[in-house]
């Protein structure tokens, strides 16, 4: 690419020529035939920003709290797997820009690098994501790792029961790369020699039994708060509410499970109204402007989470390309908030969006 990257779009540009495609393929990869991985990003594009005028926008503030911690935008980064796969320096580079840019980080699981690496390397405010093993006792004990090491809150994804069918991966015949958690925990057999090995892995060590009742378990073996990812229905963001999680992310996992599942920023209205400000809604997929966090907050987010720009960022120039996609989004964001004529995260409201639906409502 000529030039240094101007939005976080170019990134992937040059994610692609630093690494092996494998490495790219894993991270930009979605399932089947990733129809919901491109309306992700499409459906953005079909809200519109209804922007005010002569509002005096000479101070902008784009400070929020998540869960009662401070943070400098609405923006977080999403639990990403395998950060070492993008650069050597691995998720305690992420950690260091997470930090650096006041952003509140979500560490994988899956993570190339130890929870107890990334909360000594940085004080951003963390947060941990799990996943549910058959072997109850691997994640019991890498709950109480996380919450030891400063950890603020549990994020359990429910959306893979078993893993999404990611075709690339199936023919790069994906390898199982070291997930630094689980050394000494778990071990890391191979269990397929055909297709993604990475897939049989999973499929071989996840608790497919997962359900509803677990998450009193879950809340009993932890003090910190749980949230549930991967609810993209009113239903189920009502049992999440009446099981008692402290938050929501709407999300279908980057669109690498369940292809033709929505596109996330269509059903976070949805969600959103059914869950009546009880608990904080969070949103990710697809985010790649100042003008979708914008727009996913009027719709009513309490932030959004970005997953493949941060590993693209990371994988073309490290902690100081995870600086700069983050950066180019909060610079994106306070923009848009000044020409649609809102001072704070408080003042973008539903009538600073107007969707298909809305516009059809106009004419009719
Ligand atoms: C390479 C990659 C790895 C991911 N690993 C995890 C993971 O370990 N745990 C998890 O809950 N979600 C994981 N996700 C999903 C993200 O948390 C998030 O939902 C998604 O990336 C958001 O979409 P975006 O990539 O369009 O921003 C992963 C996504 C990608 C792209
Ligand atoms: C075992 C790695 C799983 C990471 C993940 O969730 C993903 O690739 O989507």
């Amino acid at each position: 690419m000529a030039g240094e990257p101007v939005n976080v779009n170019e990134f992937e540009e040059l994610a692609k020529e630093a690494l092996p495609k494998m490495n790219y393929d894993y991270f930009s990869g979605g399932a089947e035939d990733e129809y919901t991985l491109k309306e992700n990003v499409e459906a953005f594009k079909r809200i519109s920003i209804q922007p005010r005028i002569l509002v005096d926008v000479s101070k902008i503030n784009m400070s929020t709290t998540i869960l009662g911690y401070k943070t400098s935008s609405p923006i977080m980064i999403a639990p990403t797997g395998l950060h070492k796969l993008a650069h050597p320096a691995g998720e305690i580079a992420t950690a260091r820009a997470a930090a650096a840019s006041d952003t509140i980080m979500a560490l994988s699981f899956a993570s190339s690098c130890t929870l107890e690496e990334v909360a000594s390397s940085c004080n951003a405010v963390r947060f941990f994501q799990l996943y549910v093993y058959k072997r109850r006792d691997v994640s019991e004990l890498i709950v109480q790792r996380a919450e030891r090491n400063g950890f603020k809150a549990i994020i359990v994804t429910v959306d893979a029961p078993r893993f999404g069918r990611r075709e690339a991966d199936i023919k790069n015949k994906m390898i199982i790369p070291p997930m630094a958690n689980l050394k000494g925990v778990i071990s890391h057999e191979v269990v397929s020699d055909k297709g993604s090995e990475l897939q049989a892995y999973v499929s071989a060590t996840k608790d497919a039994s997962l359900s509803w009742k677990d998450i009193a378990w879950l809340k009993s073996i932890t003090n910190l708060p749980v949230l549930i990812k991967g609810v993209l229905t009113s239903e189920d963001a009502l049992k999440a509410v009446e099981v008692g999680v402290s938050g929501i992310v709407v999300s279908n996992h980057g669109a690498r499970q369940l292809d033709y599942s929505p596109a996330t920023i269509t059903v976070l209205e949805e969600v959103v109204s059914a869950v009546q400000g009880k608990i904080p809604v969070l949103v990710d997929g697809g985010v790649r402007r100042g003008t979708d966090v914008f727009k996913a907050l009027a719709r009513g987010a309490q932030a959004v989470m970005i997953g493949r720009p941060v590993v693209y960022g990371l994988s073309a120039k490290g902690e100081n390309g995870v600086k700069t996609v983050i950066n180019m989004l909060k610079d994106e964001l306070e923009l848009t908030m000044a020409l649609a004529g809102c001072c704070t995260v408080k003042d973008i409201t539903r009538q600073h969006v107007r969707t298909e639906h809305d516009r059809h409502r106009c004419r009719i």
